[in-house]
């Protein structure tokens, strides 16, 4: 299965970051012939939580969704729209990645599940709590008999939901991810192979491009590793792209040769305090 991954820069303008990733996706279809094609956490707004409810739409009747809908038609091709500030009925914002299917329609979607709250100290402050709400909703897609589960960045660091989606199944992991020049160089690699090797599946990420003069400077380095823990591709940190060819029989290969999760002692692991 062939993936392209787009670390597409951003600006603050939703309607050019729209159509900037779909005359992208338009160029990588033709010239890639992708499966799917993955796209950056928040490539349609400025990640900042100020942001967010101006840039929100509803999903599927949006802007962005009604032209990576069609994208997807287009192409014949599936598409995990990265992700974008989604407005619920109820007023409610949610960090949310959509996935689309070959023939345009909406698959599925996923809200962020961990909001991205942290404070580091002479480091970088965010508070995802100001504006956002969290999803309480797994989601796993399939492509081709492939069961693959979404995850959004900060959810990268829980490996009880990598655990969760290796236990359904999945033999890949696809993170829309935008982590920062604090943590990208200490953890983004780290947490990517460490989720890789203990869940024996892939782990595939898409940053925005980094971009000195934002607010939130991004730390690129889109990558996909594969079920050994090793980097399959990477990117750069400027506007960049990904291009793999997933072979699922790595996945098979690694959970016959190593079979840790035939060789676990759950009936040893719980404790008092979670
Ligand atoms: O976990 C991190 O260090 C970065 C997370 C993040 O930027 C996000 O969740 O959007």
């Amino acid at each position: 299965m062939r993936l392209v991954l787009l670390q597409l820069k951003g600006v603050k303008d939703k309607t050019s970051n729209v159509l900037n990733a779909v005359s992208k996706i338009n160029q990588v279809a033709q010239k890639y012939k992708p499966r799917l094609v993955a796209l950056p956490e928040c490539f349609n707004c400025p990640y900042g939580t100020k942001y967010f409810r101006q840039y929100s739409e509803p999903i599927p009747d949006g802007f962005t969704s009604q032209e990576l809908s069609a994208a997807a038609k287009n192409h014949g091709i599936y598409i995990v729209g990265g992700t974008i500030p989604e407005l619920d009925e109820n007023g409610s914002i949610y960090n949310t990645c959509t996935i689309w299917a070959p023939n345009g329609n909406l698959i599925t979607k996923y809200r962020k599940m961990h909001l991205f709250d942290i404070d580091v100290k002479g480091g970088i402050r965010f508070r995802e709590s100001e504006t956002l709400a969290a999803g309480s909703d797994f989601t796993v897609i399939d492509i081709e008999g492939h069961k693959i589960g979404i995850g959004i960045c900060y959810d990268m660091r829980f490996e009880e939901l990598a655990r969760v989606y290796r236990n359904e199944g999945c033999e890949m992991l696809i993170y829309p991810g935008a982590f920062n020049m604090t943590t990208g160089p200490l953890h983004w690699e780290l947490l990517q192979r460490s989720r890789a090797n203990d869940n024996q599946l892939y782990v595939v990420t898409i940053s925005p491009a980094r971009d000195e003069e934002a607010e939130y400077i991004a730390w690129g380095h889109s990558m996909v590793v594969d079920p050994w823990g090793q980097i399959l591709k990477s990117a750069s940190h400027g506007e960049d792209i990904v291009v793999a060819d997933i072979d699922f029989e790595l996945v098979k290969e690694v959970r016959t040769q190593i079979p840790t999760f035939k060789q676990r002692r759950l009936d040893m692991y719980t404790t008092k305090r979670q």
